[in-house]
């Protein structure tokens, strides 16, 4: 048995990606969704979180701090270090910044525009059709 919990946030942040050769070379904002994905095979058995793999709270709350001090109304090219920000860069900074605080941790994806996607896993071969539909091919 297998659970995989997902976890959306949202932001709103600056960035640019300075070697681009379009429109994206140039500063501009986006309304940012993230989603960070929490994979286990058992769950809790009793007390205040019985039946739960992790409490969404407790994803949340460990979102919370980047969101605050590093991506919402941020400028995303200086408060994460990474001089092309694009999506697949921000959503490895976003996994690597909650791996060893968020156990489980399965995925971050990064929504940059509501037709641009992008998840970030170490799984090797991640197999799994994300709720929304979004497939990432392959069987685990
Ligand atoms: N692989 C990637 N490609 C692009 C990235 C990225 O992070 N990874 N980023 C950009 C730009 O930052 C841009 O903001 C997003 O690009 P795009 O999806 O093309 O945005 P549009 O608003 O033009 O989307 P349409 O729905 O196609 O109008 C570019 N590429
Ligand atoms: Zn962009």
């Amino acid at each position: 048995m297998t659970w995989l919990l997902g976890k959306e946030f949202r932001f709103e942040a600056a960035h640019y990606l300075p070697n681009h050769d379009g429109k994206c070379a140039r500063l501009h904002g986006h309304s940012w969704k993230g989603v960070v994905y929490v994979i286990g095979t058992t769950l809790i058995e009793s007390g205040t979180k019985e039946g739960m793999l992790i409490d969404y709270s407790d994803v949340k709350g460990a979102i919370a701090p980047l969101l605050e001090n590093y991506l919402d109304h941020h400028y995303l090219n200086e408060t994460t270090g990474l001089e092309v920000p694009t999506s697949e860069r921000l959503a490895k900074w976003i996994y690597e910044k909650l791996e060893y605080t968020l156990p489980g941790l399965w995925g971050v994806r990064i929504d940059e525009t509501c037709t641009s996607t992008c998840l970030y896993t170490k799984s090797s071969n991640p197999a799994l059709i994300l709720s929304d539909g979004f497939t990432m091919g392959g069987i685990a």
